[in-house]
């Protein structure tokens, strides 16, 4: 069958001109395992996520996520350079913490962080350098959104990160930036959490990014396959929606829950340890979700709140 790509965004590319597609994760899981592999005195460096990276790499991927809080740059460093991959081929995104709980910060500024970053990657720069969540007025620290985001202009103008944006943003604060910052220099990328059952993580937080042209990255896309882990919450909410699609499609519902987000031009973030799962998020592009379908999993997912990361956090914007 043919494979169409969706380009979800024109603008934002590899150095070398490839368009942006999706991404693999190397989230806050990897954090604990290294943590506990330190603790076995084993090396700092998993040879565990070196390995699933260039899995990542040899299936076609060549888009990974990261941030400070993961402390998985150096094993994004050491699977480059055995991929032997050209560096302006791949796009590495990263984050500054910022400083609340669910997201501590480690370093002073987003340029202190940067410059861990790049010596730890060992690369000259970032694709994209994102923060990781608005909540700094809650934070001790002397940072405010305005103080954080001008740093993050210099550092794109100084070439150390191509692109910048932010990340569990809401409109009030994007509103902010846009109140002082000019239009060449808003974030490009919002990174939150989406899925059919979470098609908004704070109110009308899509459609107004999508209106600004703000793209959006979806994380926890597979969310309604997992579940949560908090019994408040549904396990699996979308298990026998998610069946019949695949039968329809003759794909997984991991595939059809990718697919869902490209279709509203929202680009998923996701994450396996397993190749057959790695194989299959990429082999999303030669069938398309109906309408109706596309319908369905709004009007089905909506009937269920699944929230995995930041819950309660937008309540009183
Ligand atoms: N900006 C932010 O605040 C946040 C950013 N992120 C970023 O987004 C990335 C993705 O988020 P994450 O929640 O991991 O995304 P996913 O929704 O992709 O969930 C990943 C989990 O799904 C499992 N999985 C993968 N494929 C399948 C499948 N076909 N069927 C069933 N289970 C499957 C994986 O387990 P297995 O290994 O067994 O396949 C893994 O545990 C993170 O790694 C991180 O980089 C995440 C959270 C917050
Ligand atoms: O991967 C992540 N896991 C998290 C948990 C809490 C807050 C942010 C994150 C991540 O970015």
């Amino acid at each position: 069958m043919k494979t169409d790509r969706i380009i979800v965004s024109e603008e934002i590319r590899t150095k070398s001109g490839r368009p942006l597609e999706i991404g693999t994760g190397t989230g806050t899981q990897w954090k604990w395992l290294k943590l506990e592999q330190k603790e076995r005195g084993k090396s700092s460096v998993s040879e565990e996520l070196v390995s699933q990276l260039l899995t990542c790499f040899e299936v076609g991927f060549y888009h990974v996520d990261t941030a400070e809080v993961y402390t998985t740059h150096p094993e994004i460093g050491e699977a480059v350079k055995r991929s032997g991959i050209d560096r302006n081929d791949l796009f590495i995104t990263s984050k500054f913490n910022g400083g609340i709980d669910e997201a501590p910060r480690t370093s002073k500024n987003p340029r202190e962080a940067l410059n861990k970053i790049l010596k730890e990657l060992d690369m000259d720069f970032v694709d994209l350098f994102l923060v990781h969540q608005p909540f700094f007025d809650s934070d001790e620290s002397e940072l405010s959104l305005e103080s954080v985001w001008s740093q993050m202009i210099e550092l794109k103008n100084e070439g150390k990160a191509r692109y910048i944006g932010v990340s569990n943003f809401a409109v009030c604060h994007l509103e902010r930036l846009f109140r002082n910052f000019r239009k060449s220099d808003y974030p490009v990328v919002n990174q939150i959490e989406f899925h059919p059952c979470l098609q908004n993580q704070s109110r009308g937080i899509v459609q107004f990014c999508q209106k600004n042209n703000i793209l959006i990255e979806a994380y926890a896309p597979l969310a309604p396959l997992l579940g949560s882990s908090d019994d408040s919450q549904e396990r699996q909410p979308l298990v026998s929606v998610l069946e019949k699609l695949s039968t329809r499609y003759e794909k997984t519902g991991a595939q059809i829950l990718l697919r869902y987000c490209l279709q509203k031009s929202i680009l998923p973030i996701t994450t396996s340890s397993k190749r057959e799962r790695i194989e299959q998020s990429l082999d999303v592009y030669n069938f398309s979700i109906r309408d109706d379908d596309m319908e369905m999993l709004d009007i089905e997912g909506s009937r269920y709140a699944l929230q995995k990361f930041f819950k309660g956090a937008y309540e009183n914007l």
